[in-house]
């Protein structure tokens, strides 16, 4: 059955026992135990639960570069909903099964040369996801192995705490101006809410994306460990913030980001229109085909 994606995070909170699967906008569901077995995965996530500490690690594993499609993007809609519904669930780390890679952001081909409604739909799903993530109960680390442009940024300082590979051949960072579009208002705010005006305001104006020792520096990540050990420091570091008596926690994580979400969930209509106006100009279009030509380019 075709579902729309609202309709689909709607019902998906009654779903926790349902294995989810969803591939090309359809959710199909089958009946295995989610909750019972410590472990799911759907196509592109596979979420390891432990239950004895009520830590989740979400490794997203969407070939080549984990791009946030809009399938890929409600899948981990649905899980974040699942998780924080259930209340064995106290932390979530997320990090990146692909090499190299922890995200590269929106999928490009989501933005370019599709329908006004399409773009639309896409839209409100990343608006969601950040929606979830951003306003999360959970204690949320990303552990970032790999580059994380644009969305994969955003993604990251959504999290509570940010451990970084100390790879220089990575880089993070909320590049879009790089490829002629603007990062919208909520992307800008989180950024601000983590590295302040200045840094934001230099960082979006030039679209810089960071080497890990430079994302330290200015605070766009919390910690810097050898490759191999990023997901065990996420682990010590989970231990430490789950250890915080927990209604408090969460009331002052709330007190920090409620105006700024407050600020899109009042104006989640009119953002998708803005989005949808800007992306399909054809100036807009025609620099995200330059860029993913300079892609290809730099791979030939
Ligand atoms: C008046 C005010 C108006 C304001 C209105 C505002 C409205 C809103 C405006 C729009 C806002 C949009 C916000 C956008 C956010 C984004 O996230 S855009 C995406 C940005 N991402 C990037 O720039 C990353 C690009 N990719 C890379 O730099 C590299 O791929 C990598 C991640 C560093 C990995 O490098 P490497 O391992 O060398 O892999 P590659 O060979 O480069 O890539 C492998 C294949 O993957 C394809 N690919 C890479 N990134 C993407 C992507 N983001 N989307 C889709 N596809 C991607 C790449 O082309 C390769 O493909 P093949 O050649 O076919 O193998």
């Amino acid at each position: 059955q075709k579902l729309t994606f609202s309709l689909k995070i709607a019902i998906s909170s009654s779903l926790s026992k349902i294995h989810l699967n969803v591939s090309h906008g359809r959710l199909c569901a089958s009946s295995t135990s989610f909750s019972q077995r410590n472990n799911s995965s759907s196509a592109n996530l596979k979420v390891d639960h432990d239950q004895t500490t009520g830590v989740a690690v979400m490794h997203m594993q969407s070939p080549p570069v984990n791009s946030l499609s809009l399938d890929f993007l409600t899948e981990i809609c649905i899980t974040l909903e699942k998780l924080e519904m259930d209340k064995g669930c106290r932390g979530l780390i997320i990090t990146s099964s692909q090499p190299k890679v922890f995200s590269a952001g929106l999928d490009i081909l989501e933005m370019y040369g599709k329908s006004p409604e399409r773009c639309g739909e896409f839209w409100k799903a990343v608006q969601e996801m950040w929606l979830k993530l951003y306003g999360s109960n959970m204690v949320t680390i990303a552990a970032i192995n790999g580059s994380s442009p644009a969305g994969g940024c955003l993604m990251s300082i959504t999290c509570d705490y940010r451990i970084m590979a100390d790879n220089p051949r990575y880089s993070i960072g909320l590049n879009e101006t790089m490829l002629g579009i603007v990062a919208p208002f909520w992307f800008k705010e989180t950024m601000v809410n983590t590295v302040g005006h200045r840094n934001t305001e230099i960082s979006l104006e030039l679209g810089l994306l960071y080497k890990p020792a430079e994302a330290l520096n200015i605070g766009l990540v919390d910690q810097l460990v050898p490759e191999d050990q990023v997901l065990s420091a996420a682990t010590q570091t989970m231990t430490k913030w789950l250890a915080i008596p927990e209604h408090a926690r969460q009331i002052t994580k709330s007190m920090m980001r409620k105006s700024t979400i407050e600020k899109l969930r009042s104006n989640r209509e009119a953002d998708i229109q803005n989005f949808v106006n800007f992306i399909t100009k054809e100036s807009i279009q025609k620099s995200l085909r330059m860029y993913m030509e300079m892609l290809k380019q730099k791979k030939a």
